[in-house]
């Protein structure tokens, strides 16, 4: 009799631990973290960017920020069954359907270098005329007048004006200036250890969103990934990434209070990826305009203290395209503060200023390694040079 009552124990016992780890691997609110330091509040009133829009879901609103509290984390996926997760859109469908949205937003640009290029002369005007079309895509003074040079050379010599022999020389051109030699894939298989993300910008230009948009990706390739909101600004934006997350089942580490330390929560991120196996984390920072030197220190630090649990494998830079060279002094800044290892270009949808991954590659020596085609779940594109310079002359 004994025995039995013994047998029975130790089921339920085993029952119970399993409903447990079922609980936790389903993402729902883990244990709160310890509390942790504080550090100091340091926006100053000036720092959104001009023109940012003043509302939630847009640039961070420096107004929002309270005194700095401590806070305990959170790890928080709300309660979602897998009948109600977002299915990620297939690879296929939506590369096609971003490399079309990328061939309509530079439509203007195709348009008037093809018609150039068609002439039946190519004379001085026109080489101008080209080398302005290149300029206003955002190309960059160098690139565009090396780029015009050559072409000019390689036209001469093969005394060909078959406009198709032309287009094909600019497009060979262009390859090679948006260099198919850079490795655009992503640091995020490190076998034994969650690969850590960490993603940075100034305000508004797409870092969160981002940051939902690739953990989806992430899912589809069934990879396990949890979120950091190390954006302790304002509650909005830890709020706006744990919806991204729990979209598909991600988990978001987050601090319950504005203001907590972006650091603590980043560390609390990777250290939950490490204990829950995690093949990716990914840690979303806030917005910091590159010229406020203590925002900057801020963000220093918040990689040197993940850095006591892990290596930063990827710091990805995400810039807006539309705004075009201004993009250039953030991303030299940035990349002196985080060593950034790759770009995100966002926004590209509705711009034809494609250009600029030229300039931007060339200042930084770091690859563009996805682009952002709109603000839908699954609009986001690895970067590829070949198809990127095909939707640049495609009409
Ligand atoms: N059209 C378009 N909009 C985008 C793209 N990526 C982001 N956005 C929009 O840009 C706005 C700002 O995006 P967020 O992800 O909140 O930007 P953030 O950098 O995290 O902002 P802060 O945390 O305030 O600095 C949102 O309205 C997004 O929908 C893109 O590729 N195309």
């Amino acid at each position: 009799m004994e025995t039995s009552v013994f047998i029975t124990f130790i089921v339920l016992a085993a029952v119970l631990v399993g409903l447990l780890g079922l609980f936790l691997v389903k993402g729902r609110p883990l244990t709160a973290g310890k509390p942790r330091r504080e550090f100091p509040a340091d926006r100053d009133a000036d720092d959104l960017p001009p023109g940012a829009p003043d509302e939630p879901g847009g640039a961070t609103l420096v107004t929002d920020r309270p005194e700095g509290t401590p806070a305990d984390l959170d790890t928080q996926a709300p309660d979602v069954t897998v009948d109600t997760l977002e299915k990620p859109e297939a690879p296929e469908t939506r590369l096609a359907r971003l490399r079309a949205r990328l061939v309509k937003s530079n439509n203007i640009f195709s348009k008037s270098l093809l018609a150039l290029l068609s002439r039946d002369e190519i004379d001085d005007d026109v080489w101008d005329e080209i080398e302005e079309t290149l300029l206003s895509a955002d190309l960059g003074a160098e690139p565009t007048f090396e780029l015009v040079e050559t072409l000019r050379q390689r036209v001469t010599v093969e005394g060909s004006k078959d406009p198709e022999r032309v287009k094909a020389m600019l497009r060979e051109e262009l390859i090679k200036l948006v260099d198919p030699a850079f490795d655009r894939s992503l640091n995020v298989k490190n076998p034994g250890r969650p690969s850590v993300v960490l993603v940075v910008g100034v305000n508004g230009v797409g870092k969160t969103t981002t940051v939902g948009k690739l953990a989806r990706v992430m899912v589809a390739e069934d990879k396990d990934v949890i979120l950091g909101a190390a954006d302790t600004f304002r509650a909005a934006a830890a709020e706006q990434l744990t919806t991204w997350g729990s979209r598909v089942g991600v988990p978001t580490v987050s601090s319950e209070k504005e203001g907590a330390d972006p650091a603590s929560v980043a560390f609390d991120a990777v250290e939950k990826a490490i204990e829950l196996e995690s093949d990716v984390v990914m840690v979303d920072t806030a917005g910091r305009l590159q010229n406020k030197a203590n925002l900057m220190d801020q963000l220093g630090k918040v990689k040197r203290v993940i850095e006591k649990k892990s290596q930063v494998d990827e710091v990805l830079l995400v810039l807006d395209a539309t705004t075009g060279q201004n993009g250039l002094s953030q991303a030299k800044v940035f990349s002196e503060v985080v060593n950034v290892t790759g770009i995100v270009l966002t926004k590209l949808d509705g711009t034809a200023r494609g250009g600029i991954v030229v300039a931007i590659q060339k200042q930084l020596g770091v690859p563009v390694k996805l682009i952002g085609l709109g603000e839908g779940p699954d609009d986001l594109a690895p970067f590829d040079t070949e198809q990127f310079v095909d939707a640049l002359l495609e009409e």
